[in-house]
């Protein structure tokens, strides 16, 4: 591995692989090769383009802002979904439609798909093997025990593609998800691939079949990766921790001919393992001719956040860049709200803090000034299993909408909203949505903390939706308030004060208040195999000059390894100390 600084240059026909920690430049540096590409390369024409995959819409934004308007003609910024979906799915797609039932017609881009109460109906009536669907595991005891179903549409939505020993794609469920279903797990998942059709023969695509069709198509018609190689003599991979094995493979076969691919990351920063991603993949991508460099200076944080990731790391040692001296961070022991509280009584109103939290609920809860420590992260989950499919979904994506539109997502608030108007004209689509908008946003103090019942009555002047029986779903609205819900939902691309660990990836800010449920990365780090200790690691190291953490307890033995190891000031902010 050859050590390189952020302003290093490289040589541009090489392939390449750029391991750094956080803060080192790894996106800066990535910039400036791909303008020193620009400039130097002998095989860019107007119809020959770099591509730069990045991970989110929101890194996307930053590398074409930070890369300036001079150049967007040559290069082509995008996930690793949209580039695959406009360059290899939406046009060669007709090729494998029969194959997989597909009705491409129907497609309109990819998105999250929920299980379907009556897909799941139709699949296990169809299933392959239905015949030993029996009593205790009837298709209507599946359906209709709370329990069992439940678990069956909690395995449903686990459905990842994986590779096995030869190299093919087959579609399995986390069986972690399914112990009520144990017994039936091993039938139900020999025909997952119908499961899968009953969604494309409607034109649903999720963002896996993205990564899977490409897959299948580039495999099998490997004039596609000709056009790709063709069109993209350069191909780099920003945030490369956390690409999933399809991704990796396909970026492989892209470097086999004419392709220079360049890869960058940090493997103590791979979180996405939900999403199949595995630091493993990250450390034994190989391709032949790959040059591999590191760059060892942390160039964000303050010496007082640097001698701390060192502390928990131990693959790499970071240097001072800035060489700058800072607060020595502070350990709150107690509830976000409360934390955040007292750090404006210590530094005063006006200075911007960035909370981080593991969940969404958490980050939701600061949002709403609400303490963290009493929440009820299981709610929508509840609702969902209590509530007639169609009322619940009109009740969450009314929530979401209104609550992404709070927060200025408007793009994402409309299209939420709009699902509740299928059949509609897409104008009047759009139009009923900000109508029904406006009116909740309007009136939001009225129901924001009152029962989940009001806002059910509010939206229902908009959106039919059936009453209610006596019993346990009414008693659960009225019961719950807005808010209590409110929480629980998943803010899309959240770039609000009070955001996720997962959210601010990539991101830099002068003061991090991290809102922990464990200290355990500190007091016994294992970063490589401890993908919670690395999302907390994340959490950290986007502090620039101040680092707050606040955690619900800390035990005597606890508070000792802290006191020897680390340079911390401890607040205590109830009576949590044992
Ligand atoms: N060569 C450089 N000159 C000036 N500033 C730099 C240079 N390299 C990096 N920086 C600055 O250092 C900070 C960290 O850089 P960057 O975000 O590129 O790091 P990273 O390695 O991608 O971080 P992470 O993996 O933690 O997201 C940014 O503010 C960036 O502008």
């Amino acid at each position: 591995m050859i050590a390189i600084s952020s302003e290093d240059i490289i040589d541009i026909e090489q392939h390449f692989k750029v391991t750094a920690g956080p803060g080192a430049g790894k996106t800066h540096w990535l910039i400036n090769h791909i303008k020193n590409v620009l400039k130097n390369s002998e095989r860019l024409e107007k119809t020959r383009k770099i591509a730069c995959i990045t991970y989110t819409n929101v890194a996307v934004e930053t590398i074409l802002h930070r890369l300036g308007s001079q150049s967007v003609n040559q290069i082509e910024v995008s996930t690793i979904h949209s580039f695959l979906y406009s360059h290899v799915v939406k046009p060669y797609i007709t090729h494998i439609a029969e194959v997989f039932n597909i009705e491409f017609q129907k497609i309109k881009g990819h998105d999250n798909i929920e299980p379907k109460y009556k897909k799941v109906e139709l699949w296990l009536e169809k299933h392959s093997k239905s015949e030993e669907l029996k009593h205790p595991y009837t298709i209507k005891q599946l359906l209709k025990l709370p329990k069992n179903k439940d678990a069956l549409f909690n395995w449903l939505s686990s459905l990842k593609y994986s590779f096995n020993n030869d190299l093919k794609l087959y579609l399995k469920c986390e069986e972690t998800h399914a112990r009520q279903l144990r017994k039936i797990v091993g039938t139900l998942e020999t025909d997952l691939l119908s499961y899968k059709k009953l969604y494309w023969q409607d034109g649903k695509i999720d963002h896996d079949d993205v990564l899977y069709f490409s897959y299948e198509l580039i495999t099998r018609y490997p004039f596609i990766l000709k056009v790709l190689r063709a069109k993209f003599p350069y191909f780099f991979i920003d945030e490369f921790q956390d690409t999933n094995p399809i991704q990796a493979k396909i970026v492989s076969l892209l470097a086999e001919e004419e392709t220079i691919v360049g890869v960058i990351g940090d493997p103590a920063q791979s979180i996405y393992s939900f999403q199949g991603a595995s630091i493993d993949d990250y450390l034994k991508f190989k391709i032949d001719n790959l040059s591999e460099y590191t760059i060892t200076e942390n160039r964000r944080s303050s010496n007082q956040i640097i001698d701390l990731l060192n502390e928990i790391r131990v693959d790499i040692a970071q240097t001072r860049h800035r060489n700058v001296d800072h607060d020595i961070p502070i350990l709150f022991i107690g509830n976000g709200v409360d934390a955040y509280k007292k750090i404006q009584e210590i530094y005063g109103d006006d200075m911007f803090i960035q909370t981080l939290a593991r969940d969404n609920p958490t980050s939701n809860a600061m949002k709403f000034e609400i303490d963290n420590s009493s929440l009820n992260t299981k709610l929508l989950v509840e609702l969902a299993s209590k509530d007639n499919p169609q009322r619940y979904n009109v009740i969450k994506s009314s929530m979401e909408a209104l609550e992404f539109a709070k927060h200025s997502d408007y793009k994402n608030a409309i299209k939420i909203m709009s699902n509740n108007f299928i059949g509609y004209s897409e104008k009047e689509q759009f139009n009923k949505s900000i109508s029904i908008l406006q009116r909740l946003m309007k009136k939001q103090e009225a129901f924001f903390d009152e029962p989940l019942i009001l806002f059910y009555q509010l939206v229902r002047e908009d959106i039919e939706m059936s009453g209610f029986r006596k019993g346990a779903t009414q008693d659960f609205y009225n019961k719950y308030s807005y808010k209590e819900l409110a929480v629980c939902i998943n803010y899309k691309e959240d770039i609000s004060q009070h955001r996720t660990v997962h959210k601010s990836k990539g991101d830099e800010f002068q003061n991090v208040l991290l809102i922990t449920d464990t200290i355990e990365f500190l007091t016994h780090p294992a970063l490589a195999g401890n993908e919670e200790h690395r999302i907390y690691y994340v959490g950290i190291s986007r502090a620039v000059d101040r680092l707050f953490i606040v955690t619900p307890k800390l035990s005597r033995a606890n508070r000792g390894i802290i006191e020897s190891k680390f340079n911390f000031q401890i607040i205590g902010l109830e009576k949590n100390l044992d």
